[in-house]
């Protein structure tokens, strides 16, 4: 927490460096803000009206672009939401005009289709994270049977015919000062999102687009945070659905069909799908140009195609990246958090046990561990050795949930983690580092760090709070004082460093979380002699400073005989041998399996 540190974080490093573009003061909503008031003074009722149409549309585009462009997955049928939001919102004002307690129900209009979305996200998403495709064919469906009842439940939704005689929402009119509710929505929805993607959950967001993997290495429930970004986009879509109902006054099926789902996927691409308010421009600016162009062009869908298509090969970021240069923008860019403690975990207890009883994998007929065996107790450093194809990565990868295990069983602690997910695995302390080094590219090396930092400390509630941007512990600072050059490219983005570095700094993030197992599959891999040796010694310091338990699988045997501790031999997916290096270098099994091989 010292002043150094303070001039580092990449929040305060981003605004300590030299602005090099001319960039517009305050965020994109307020400039919204700005330009939706001027707009009905500089055009007339008519165009704000139309105008305030594409604002809604353009709200539950923003929901799309969250999806799509921060956490990668695609949702195909948003208007679901959409059109649940203005049937529930018209039945609900309908119901209110003749008993005015039913005002009382309308956020349920909200909630109730952001709670569908969030429990379909979760029931799709909790049986594998790369369910993405599926997901969207889903959302696809689902979209689809929704237009299909709202056409014949007619004694609800009026059928084909729609819910009509939806009445204003009091105190506005539909035709003139509405504009003012929806405008106000508009920046609104711009600027919450603005300010959650700078918070821990925005970076959270993108992390997960750019590799979720090691998110659930962290203990993260990927699962359960792509289902609450879901559900937030649904709460918009439904939201601007019951605006939609209001400035309408009437609901057909068509609000919940599969071309308005494909529009606000087109608006989202157009506009931008990572820009809350290029999602929103987007929308506003095809929906007003295809009403203008409708009436004074009869190629008109030609022309709007051709914006399209256009848009989409020249501006991979939409027509907001045109503006990218006005914003400072990307996740946590939270100027000037102040450093604080991170909270402590808890102290690790008890001894530390890992047992493989008789674990057996497979995939796809290949036999990739055969009864493996093998059980460590208590804190120090062991090495995994074996040749290539003995089954090292993949005993890493049956106990952290990546590879399914067909029978046997894995006890840490003494208790069954057999068939875990990754990311439960790791709320138990367990640490693992991957053999290609994996970081979250797109965020800087301090980012990463923040990411790594928050594992196991970050509730709910801290996710969306601005503190943890600045939080600090005691082992990042002696972290980054063994890897000095980490400490010099925090503000660098973590794509752009050299493999060295990139070795350097996922261990860096595998061990700050404070594991009490630690898992390390090659981290020498790709370093020259003298980072070896530095990695070496910095795994060692590490591990005993933790306190920890470490396997380490390496291949070249004078690595093994620096890192010390007793040695796993493993060959065609079993233990062949345990002992000190001598004892193994001394066993004749292992000596055969090791005649000809490469190192
Ligand atoms: N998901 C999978 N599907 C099919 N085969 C796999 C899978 N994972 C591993 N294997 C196979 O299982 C065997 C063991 O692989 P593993 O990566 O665990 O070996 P390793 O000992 O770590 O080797 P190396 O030192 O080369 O990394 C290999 O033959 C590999 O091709």
């Amino acid at each position: 927490m010292d002043s150094l540190d303070a001039v580092e974080h990449p929040s305060c490093a981003a605004l300590c460096r030299p602005a090099r573009r001319w960039r517009l003061p305050g965020s994109e909503a307020l400039w919204l803000g700005a330009a939706l008031v001027v707009l009905p003074f500089a055009s007339n009722d008519f165009v704000a009206y139309q105008i305030a149409l594409f604002l809604i549309y353009g709200i539950a585009t923003q929901g799309v672009a969250l999806c799509w462009g921060r956490l990668g997955f695609l949702p195909l049928g948003h208007a679901l939401f959409f059109g649940l939001g203005a049937y529930l919102a018209g039945g609900t004002l309908k119901a209110a005009q003749q008993q005015p307690l039913w005002y009382l129900a309308l956020p349920l209009a909200l909630l109730l289709p952001a709670a569908v979305a969030y429990v379909t996200a979760r029931l799709v998403f909790a049986r594998s994270h790369r369910s993405g495709p599926f997901f969207s064919l889903i959302t696809l469906a689902m979209t689809m049977l929704g237009f299909l009842a709202a056409q014949q439940w007619s004694a609800v939704t009026g059928g084909f015919n729609g819910m009509a005689d939806i009445p204003e929402l009091p105190g506005t009119e539909r035709y003139s000062s509405f504009y003012w509710v929806v405008a106000a929505c508009a920046v609104g929805s711009t600027a919450l999102l603005g300010l959650v993607l700078r918070r821990p959950l925005g970076m959270l967001w993108s992390a997960v687009a750019q590799n979720e993997d090691r998110l659930q290495l962290f203990g993260y429930a990927t699962d359960r945070i792509k289902a609450f970004a879901f559900g937030f986009s649904a709460l918009l879509a439904a939201a601007a659905g019951a605006l939609f109902a209001l400035h309408q006054g009437i609901v057909t099926p068509l609000t919940m069909g599969f071309v308005l789902s494909t529009e606000f996927v087109i608006w989202a691409a157009v506009g931008g799908k990572a820009s809350p308010l290029g999602a929103l421009l987007g929308a506003v600016f095809i929906g007003y140009a295809s009403s203008e162009l409708r009436d004074h062009f009869a190629y008109w869908e030609v022309a709007v195609g051709a914006i399209f298509i256009g848009v989409v090969r020249f501006l991979p970021e939409g027509l907001a990246g045109l503006g990218r240069p006005l914003w400072r923008r990307g996740p946590a860019a939270a100027p000037g958090v102040p450093a604080t403690d991170a909270p402590a975990r808890h102290a690790p207890d008890g001894r530390i046990g890992l047992a493989f009883e008789q674990v057996h994998a497979a995939q796809g007929g290949v036999r990739i561990l055969d009864g493996l065996a093998l059980a460590l107790d208590g804190p120090g450093l062991r090495c995994v050795i074996g040749p290539n194809g003995a089954g090292k990565t993949s005993a890493f990868n049956v106990m952290t949930g990546r590879l399914p295990l067909r029978s046997g069983r894995i006890l840490l602690d003494g208790a069954d983690i057999s068939g875990a997910a990754a990311w439960r695995v790791a709320r138990r302390d367990v640490g693992r580092k991957l053999q290609i080094p994996s970081v979250f590219s797109e965020l800087s090396v301090s980012q990463n760090l923040d990411v790594a930092l928050w594992a196991g400390r970050l509730g709910p509630a801290m996710s969306l709070a601005r503190a943890p941007l600045g939080w600090r512990s005691p082992l990042r600072d002696e972290l980054l004082d063994l890897f000095p050059a980490l400490r010099e490219q925090l503000a660098t983005r973590a794509g752009s460093l050299s493999q060295g570095h990139r070795q350097a700094l996922e261990f860096v993030m595998t061990v700050l979380p404070q594991p009490r197992l630690v898992l390390l599959d090659e981290p020498c891999a790709g370093l020259s002699p003298a980072e070896t040796h530095h990695m070496i010694d910095a795994i060692k310091t590490v591990i005993d400073r933790l306190g920890a338990a470490a396997l380490v699988i390496e291949h070249d045997i004078s690595a093994v005989a620096a890192i010390g501790g007793d040695v796993y031999v493993l060959h065609q997916g079993r233990l062949l041998a345990q002992g000190s290096l001598a004892e193994i270098q001394g066993d004749p099994a292992v000596r055969a399996v090791y005649a000809g091989a490469r190192k």
